[in-house]
């Protein structure tokens, strides 16, 4: 048997929609396989009840698919499922890297990738990479069709989810189709010193880098309190605040570890405001999934 704990992701950083991701130091699924004849999947932890066991419809059973490794697969959920915070992706890449390991195959951390964003491809309807990209590789990555590019961040962070629901499939349908020049420009800007901040783990250059006028805006409003947050966040200190995926998770950048715990109590009184419960995590850039023999 062979274990994996496969980091919690934030995708998009508001300018790099579909294309940045970030691996987050907590939460983590814990993944474990065993070889079988044919893919079995059990799962426990934060959400269970709402994750199907079918492996056709399951990230990980696609992935087990994917790689021809069927195995009896057990997920313990640390992610919450439609959380913004690739809960779907953890798994994925968690079992592309236990199978991966499981069989000895020797696939390449670009393959996996690309195994795990099939798994995403049945939950969202699209095999975007971002999330599984960090979730396998750690750090800052950049996925593009033609291969992931990655940097070893450190930042501190602040992850907020609000007692709300917003599936990525929803929150994909609100995405404007077309986009004014003037707003290209703008996101441009916004993701190239988005990327140099990643790569001098400056927190002033990532916090202006999330700014974004296309898809954050719209998603927006699916996200009772997520002006409130913003702003509490803001005035306490973060450098920058979006959503974190697909929503309904917010992410705020802080320049110190010390400040974590004033943006993440701003955050939760700034969704309190509109009247939605909501739990703040303090953590960090984080590694991507870890193999325990
Ligand atoms: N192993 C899995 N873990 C979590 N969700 C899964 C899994 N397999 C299938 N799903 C389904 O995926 C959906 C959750 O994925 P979704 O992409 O909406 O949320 P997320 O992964 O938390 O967010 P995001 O991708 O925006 O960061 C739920 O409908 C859930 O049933
Ligand atoms: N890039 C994806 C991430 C969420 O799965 C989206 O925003 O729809």
């Amino acid at each position: 048997m062979l274990t994996v704990r496969a980091p919690a992701t934030s995708a998009n950083l508001g300018s790099g929609f579909d294309v940045f991701g970030l691996a987050l130091s907590a939460p983590a699924d814990v993944v474990r396989v065993e070889k079988a004849p044919e893919t079995t999947i059990e799962v426990t932890g934060a959400g269970s009840q709402y994750i199907p066991t079918d492996p056709a419809k399951n990230t990980a059973g696609v992935v087990a698919q994917e790689l021809d490794a069927p195995a009896r697969i057990h997920i313990d959920k640390g992610v919450r499922p439609a959380s913004g915070l690739g809960s779907s992706a953890a798994s994925a890449a968690g079992a592309a890297v236990a199978l991966n390991a499981l069989y000895d195959r020797g696939h390449s951390d670009e393959e996996l990738v690309r195994a795990a964003a099939e798994g995403e491809a049945v939950v969202s309807g699209a095999a975007h990479a971002d999330n599984v990209a960090p979730a396998i590789v750690g750090g800052f990555t950049i996925a593009r069709a033609d291969g992931i590019t990655s940097v070893d961040a450190s930042l501190p962070l602040v992850v907020c989810l609000p007692d709300i629901v917003v599936s990525t499939r929803d929150a994909r349908e609100v995405v404007p189709e077309t986009v004014a020049m003037d707003d290209v420009v703008e996101t441009v800007g916004s993701a190239a010193t988005l990327a140099v901040g990643m790569s001098r783990d400056d927190p002033s250059l990532v916090g202006r880098g999330l700014q974004e006028s296309v898809v954050t805006p719209a998603r927006a409003e699916l996200v009772r309190g997520y002006d409130e947050a913003k702003q509490a966040a803001l005035d306490a200190g973060a450098t920058g605040v979006t959503i974190s995926g697909a929503g309904p998770g917010v992410l705020a950048v802080c320049r110190r570890p010390d400040d974590r715990r004033r943006v993440a109590a701003a955050m939760v009184s700034g969704f309190d405001e509109a009247g939605v419960d909501a739990r703040a995590y303090q953590t960090a850039v984080g590694d991507g999934a870890e193999l325990f023999r």
